[in-house]
């Protein structure tokens, strides 16, 4: 029988041993380990004066109803990303997701390690399967949860796990929700309706199709962060994810495929980005986002990526009215396992490898990442 491989088993095939960072608030200096300075880098608009600062992502207000869709087809058709208000997920719930990173991350190492994710898994403690394509470590500390995180909850908090499973349960059905919404404005702004899309459920609301990822990150305070780098330039490979950050910078976007642009923070707003299957998904019409978290010297910061995609099974393919003989068909059927699978040996390369033709002329194409340098 062919069983299809679940999300959580997704690495079982091509394990990955990677060691954990020691405690990085215990340094004064930078260790060589994760001096990472990047003279070939893309210049940044915090440290290239010839970088315009006036290049900013959009920030759309989703109850600006007439306007609203419009603004979100040209962000993500220019930028691949965006930040939004009025999305709707209650502030409260917000600050509540904060505070819980933050009681995860401040707990005692050791303690943390007892969640520490496998070498074959998905879930748990330790540092991103990409740092492994780095030659450089990265000034990081993150935490994965798929699916339920009650095992992990019950060894890092064995008298309170119960109320954060509930409340990551509660962010993870709001995000859902969220990214539902976004969805769907963003393709009916390139002509396409629920009848376009057949896996998304008999009304549409994608709940049974879809899988979610929850992945928070940490970078505490760095001594040289000009040197430093806290998660490496990459895309995601959800359709799409919507990430919070705390009042703090660290997050940039490339812009243009030749400069780094940073998301600055907007109280009570959230980062939406284009992932790898939305950008297969729409033809290569909306563009993944290609970004990076850099670190500072003042501040921990912290965010919570949540990652929206098809559940297993779901095969993802460009949609047929997106495939025209001006734009034929960029990429192949694909379920988001066999992707997460290729891109953990071909990383940023995954969706040129995949790519059945050039993208047509005249577009851009930030998403061939053959190009990206990461120092
Ligand atoms: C479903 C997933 C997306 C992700 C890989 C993962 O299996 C779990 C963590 C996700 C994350 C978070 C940090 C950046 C990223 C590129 C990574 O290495 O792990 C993403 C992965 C992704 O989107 O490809
Ligand atoms: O911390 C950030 O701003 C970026 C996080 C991110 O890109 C990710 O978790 O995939
Ligand atoms: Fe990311």
């Amino acid at each position: 029988m062919n069983t299809i491989p679940k999300l959580t088993d997704v690495y079982k095939t091509h394990p990955l041993d990677i060691p954990t960072n020691k405690n990085l608030d215990s340094f004064e200096q930078l260790p060589d380990t994760y001096d990472w300075i990047q003279p070939d880098s893309f210049p940044s608009s915090l440290t290239d004066p010839n970088v315009s600062l006036s290049d900013s992502v959009p920030l759309i207000d989703l109850s600006d109803l007439p306007n609203a869709p419009h603004l979100i087809g040209n962000a993500l058709k220019t930028w691949g990303v965006f930040q939004v208000i009025n999305h709707g997920v209650p502030i409260s719930l917000l600050n509540s997701m904060e505070s819980f990173t933050n009681a995860l991350f401040d707990l005692p190492s050791p303690h943390k390690l007892k969640a520490a994710r496998t070498p074959d898994g998905v879930a748990g403690y330790g540092l991103p399967r990409i740092s492994t394509f780095f030659p450089k470590r990265m000034w990081s500390e993150g935490f994965t949860i798929v699916g339920s995180p009650l095992e992990h909850f019950q060894k890092l908090w064995p008298d309170e796990y119960s109320k954060y499973c509930d409340l990551t349960e509660e962010y993870s059905r709001e995000m859902g929700s969220l990214c539902g919404r976004l969805i769907w404005l963003a393709l009916g702004e390139l002509g396409i309706t629920q009848e376009d899309v057949n896996w998304a459920g008999s009304n549409g609301d994608f709940k049974t199709s879809t899988n979610a990822v929850i992945q928070l990150n940490s970078y505490p305070i760095c001594p040289d962060p000009d040197r430093a780098m806290g998660l490496g330039a990459h895309t995601d490979s959800s359709l799409l994810t919507i990430l919070y950050q705390n009042n703090s910078r660290g997050l940039q976007v490339l812009r243009e495929g030749n400069r780094w642009v940073m998301v600055e923070p907007v109280n009570g707003a959230l980062v939406v980005q284009v992932g790898d299957l939305l950008h297969i998904l729409t033809n290569g019409l909306y563009l993944s986002s290609v970004h990076q978290a850099v670190v500072n010297q003042t501040q921990k910061r912290i965010s919570i990526a949540y990652f929206f995609g098809p559940s297993e099974g779901v095969e993802i393919s460009p949609i047929n009215k997106l495939v025209t003989p001006t734009r034929p068909l960029l990429y192949p059927t694909i379920t988001w396992t066999e992707y997460l699978r290729k891109k953990a040996k071909l990383f940023n390369n995954t969706l040129s490898s995949i790519r059945l033709c050039a993208p047509p002329s005249g577009v851009l194409d930030i998403n061939d990442h053959s190009e990206v340098k990461v120092g």
